[in-house]
């Protein structure tokens, strides 16, 4: 895992979780680019960190993204709208392994008024230690998905 690079971001509603979560991604020796918040502003709005967080992702400077807000819902709205963006939205273990195994899923949306820090912990390494399975029908399938991106 730890030759993984990541972005993480949140808004005002994600802030507290995100503080809490950036010593345990130092931890596993992640390279980890904390694009903020960086203080708790009530004021600061999810889609400016989201496409922080996604645009970064997307033209590869990272590996991964993982947006808090506190629905995790807007971070991950805003995130899908970025090109080569596909955010999932995963209060679970399952779906945050799925995602990377069927979906390619390279952006993890959390919501800090959903779940707590040792949940979210779980879910984030599930995130990271999965890999895209590369096979046929995952393919054909977001083959399709490029098809709906390109077609807007
Ligand atoms: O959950 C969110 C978006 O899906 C945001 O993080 C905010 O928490 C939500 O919009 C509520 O914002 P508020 O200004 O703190 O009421």
């Amino acid at each position: 895992m730890s030759n993984i690079s990541i972005a993480i971001g949140a808004d005002h509603g994600g802030y507290d979780l995100k503080t809490g979560i950036l010593p345990f991604l130092n931890h596993l020796g992640l390279k980890v680019l904390d694009l903020g918040a960086c203080t708790y502003n009530s004021a600061d709005d999810y889609p400016d960190f989201a496409q922080t967080v996604a645009r970064n992702v997307a033209c590869g400077k990272t590996d991964r993204g993982i947006i808090i807000c506190g629905s995790g819902v807007g971070a991950c709205i805003t995130a899908n709208k970025i090109k080569g963006i596909r955010a999932g939205l995963c209060h679970d273990v399952y779906s945050a392994h799925q995602g990377v195994e069927h979906d390619d899923m390279n952006v993890l949306c959390l919501g800090a008024r959903v779940i707590g820090i040792e949940v979210a912990k779980e879910i984030i390494s599930a995130f990271l230690n999965a890999r895209f399975t590369g096979e046929e029908r995952h393919k054909r399938r977001l083959e399709k998905l490029l098809k709906v991106e390109k077609e807007g």
